[in-house]
Formats: C-alpha cells, structure tokens, sequence
C-alpha cells in the first residue's frame, strides 16, 4: 500500500496496480522466454562441443594409456600423450608402417627395431634397410641425452624409407596395434635405460625400462601369431665383479656391481622364462662398450672428445688400488654385423595363440672386440686426433658401479655366425672423431687434418 504525504486526495489506484501487474507478468514471461531460449543454444553448443571431442578422440586417437618407461617420467609422459596424437591417426599411418616394415628381397625379414632413433638402433636399422628387409622402427626420444641427436638420426632413418613410430615400450596397445597391421618376423629390440653410473641417479628408470618395458614387449610378442624371432641388447656388464677373464658366456653373472647390470641380469632371466612357457625364439647379445659415428653423448669416449676440445678437464678413473680401468671397445659396425648374424641365424619362434608347441632356441652371445684398452690410452688417441692436450685428472674410480675391467670371449659367437672384430679403437675413434667434427661443425686443426688425412 502506497501512502502520498500531502493534501492532495489519494488517486484511484485500482487500475494502475492492474496495469503494473500485468506489465510485470509481461516482463516476467519475457525473461523466462530468454532465459529458455539461452539455455537451448548453450546445451546446443555444448553438445556440439562434446560430439567433436569424442568424435576426436575414438577416431582419431587411440586410448591415451602409455605409461612412461624412461628417466624423466613427466616429461616423458608428455611425449607420449603428443605421441599418441600422432600414431594411429589413420590410413596414412598405417600406410606408413605397412610400407617401412615390407621386405624388398625375396624371403627377406619384417623387423620391428626398439630404439630404432638409439645408437645401435639406428645403425642396425639402415644395415637391415639396405639388403632389402623391411624395418619399422619404435623409439620414445626421451630426454636421457639430447633428443636433437636422437632426431637427427631419424631424419637419417627417413631418408632410407624407415619409419619411426614415436611411443613406448611400454605401451601394449601399441605394440598391439602394430602387430595388428604388420605380422613381423623379427623384433630387434635395442630399446633400454642404458649407463652404469645413471643409475645411482634414477635407478627406477632401469626398472622401468629394461624390467617392464622387456616384459610388455615379451607379452605382446607371445600372443602375436606368427609369433616373432627376438634378438636384445643385453650387456658386458652382467659379468660384474667376476675376475676370471676373458669373460665366457658360461661364466658366473651372478654379481652385478650396478642396477643397470642387474637389470640386464633380470632380462635374461625373463627371456628364459618366455622362451620356457610361450616358445619365443630369443637370442641375448652381450655388448662391449660400443661406440663410434652418432654414437651416445653419455659414454666416456665422446663427453672426452668434447671436453678436451673445449678445454675442461676430464676424469680418468684408476682402481682402487690405483690400477689402470680398461675397456673391450668394440666398434659400431662389429657390433651391426654381430646383430645382423644373430637375426640371420635365430630360429623360428614355436608358440601360437600364447601357447609353446615344442623347445624354441634360447641363446647369448658376447659381442665384443677382443682387445681391452686403459682408459688412459682411450685419451692419449683422442689426443692425437684432435691435436689438442687433455687436461687429465686421474682419481680413483668413484663406488658407481663401474667395473674395472672387461674382456670378451667370442667364439660362441663366431662358431654361429662368424663374428669377428675388424676394427682397432684408433681406427674407430677416428671415424668417431671424424664423425663428431662434421656433425657439429666445429673448425678445428683436427678436423683440417683429418680432412687432408682422408685426400691422401
Ligand atoms: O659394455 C657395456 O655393457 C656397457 O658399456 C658402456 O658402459 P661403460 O663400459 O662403463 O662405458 P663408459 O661409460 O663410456 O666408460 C668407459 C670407461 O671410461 C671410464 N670413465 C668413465 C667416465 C669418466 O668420467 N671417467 C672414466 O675414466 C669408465 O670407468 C670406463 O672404464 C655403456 O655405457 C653401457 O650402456 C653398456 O651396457
């Protein structure tokens, strides 16, 4: 009720609260109207929002379930969700595949390489590649060392036709889906946490890697029909502390001195297990120290090349008793020939449908070079090639898991497929450091006079 101060009589109000009423249904009405009509277009718009994501996502991509196999789990992770973007995205992938892993010589292997963008990896993939095998490659670029390296060989890789698959050991859905579009007859798998000293630092990344990364692969492996032949990176290293060299296969490998050879102590355990239950045809290679052109930034023999050139000092470790370290170096291409003869002579696996139909082969073979060199003569080549003094600082092998010696016996390997080490460590390590100079462009008077060395 409206009161109006003043003389004035109070007007008939009747009829303008009827009026007011009205009006305000009117407005009332009119908001509802509104109201409904945004809501209808923001539901639309949501659902169509929702349609585009799910139709992205079930087509498009497959299920984003990779786990992380490597050092550096976040970032890692990352990797694979943009990875996962990329892989399975349809007929021109698949295509991609169908094409790097189809064999182009008669009888000749379908391979899938892990680690393929890796050191060994990438060179074996071209060896396979160049006689005529099909290769696809698998590797997850993680952040170990540079990734600009590991990049630059899969450009090398693509121009020789080789497709790169960016994901992970670890992840089975796609292996599974691998498997699906290609009936590989090999798998050369040479992705792992590699570095003895690493693991001190992340010593879950070995796990992750060369314990559950080696066994998802081994599962997919097993149910594949036909089931693939499988030749892997094991290492010197599980030899440990065993001092009766050179080191046998037969020999005891029952004392890792790092996580890393425990690992690959765990893998050959593994392999005997799936070569026992499913019939998987499984040859482990022992490597020695294998370095060379494109080789790991990790290893002694190129951080020394690059710290030597810039001047630092670099760690020469002794024993503890102050005895020179030494080292079975072994030279890329060996090491290529090594695996090519294991693929070359590895057996069919015997399973089908998860299930062993009878015995399958079960090997291991050292790879090495026969001829153990100090680590203080390691850098008195280097010198000489890079025409630069190193500034040396000799110290006693810190407690990191390294081995003071190694010293490969290979005639298991040669007995089987005729591996036998062409190449000293000052022939390899010039083409190493030949390599190197060109790769990163450095002017140095090393790299003048291995260019006038080489027009001689
Ligand atoms: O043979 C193998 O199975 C292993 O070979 C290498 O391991 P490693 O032999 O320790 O190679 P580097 O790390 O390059 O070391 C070479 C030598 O240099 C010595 N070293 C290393 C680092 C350093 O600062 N100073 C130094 O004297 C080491 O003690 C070792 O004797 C690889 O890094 C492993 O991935 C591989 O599995």
């Amino acid at each position: 009720m409206q009161y109006h101060i003043g003389g004035a009589s109070p007007p008939d109000t009747s009829k303008t609260t009827k009026l007011e009423r009205y009006n305000s249904y009117i407005r009332r009405v009119n908001s509802t109207k509104l109201l409904q009509a945004s809501s209808k277009l923001l539901f639309r718009v949501t659902l169509l929002v929702a349609l585009v994501l799910i139709f992205f996502f079930t087509l498009n991509y497959p299920p984003l379930s990779s786990s992380s196999a490597d050092n550096h789990h976040n970032i890692h992770s990352t990797n694979n969700f943009l990875s996962s973007a990329f892989y399975g995205s349809g007929a021109s992938w698949e295509k991609q595949v169908r094409h790097s892993s189809t064999p182009r010589r008669p009888n000749g292997f379908s391979v899938l390489v892990t680690g393929a963008a890796g050191f060994v990896g990438s060179h074996c993939s071209l060896a396979l590649k160049k006689r005529g095998d099909g290769v696809l490659g698998l590797d997850n670029f993680n952040s170990y060392y540079d990734p600009s390296l590991k990049r630059a060989r899969q450009k090398l890789l693509s121009k020789h036709e080789i497709f790169v698959v960016e994901g992970d050991i670890n992840d089975s859905e796609l292996l599974n889906k691998l498997f699906d579009i290609v009936p590989f007859s090999h798998i050369l798998h040479l992705a792992a946490q590699a570095g003895v000293r690493y693991a001190m630092q992340n010593p879950l990344s070995y796990v992750n890697s060369n314990v559950a990364g080696f066994v998802s692969l081994l599962e997919v492996a097993k149910a594949a029909d036909p089931q693939p032949a499988i030749v892997w990176a094991s290492s010197s290293s599980v030899y440990g502390l065993n001092s009766k060299v050179p080191f046998s296969e037969n020999d005891r490998t029952d004392q890792p001195a790092s996580l890393y050879a425990a690992t690959k102590k765990a893998g050959e355990a593994i392999a005997h297990t799936y070569n026992h239950i499913y019939g998987l045809s499984l040859t482990g290679l022992r490597f020695f120290t294998v370095y060379g052109p494109w080789g790991r930034p990790d290893m002694a023999y190129f951080f020394f090349t690059k710290d030597i050139l810039q001047n630092k000092g670099i760690n020469v470790y002794v024993t503890q008793d102050e005895k020179e370290v030494a080292r079975d170096f072994t030279y890329i291409d060996d090491i290529v020939k090594g695996c090519v003869g294991a693929l070359d002579t590895a057996e069919k696996s015997t399973g089908s449908g998860g299930k062993k139909r009878r015995p399958a082969q079960l090997r291991v073979y050292n790879l090495g070079n026969t001829a153990p060199v100090t680590v203080a003569k390691l850098v008195g080549i280097l010198e000489s090639l890079l025409s630069v003094k190193a500034k040396k600082h000799v110290i006693k092998m810190p407690r990191n898991g390294d081995v003071p010696y190694t010293h490969a016996n290979v005639s298991q390997a040669y007995r089987d497929f005729g591996y036998k080490p062409t190449t000293d460590l000052a022939s390899g390590l010039r083409k190493f450091v030949k390599w190197y100079v060109g790769y990163y462009g450095i002017q140095s008077r090393a790299k003048k006079e291995l260019d006038s060395s080489n027009t001689h």
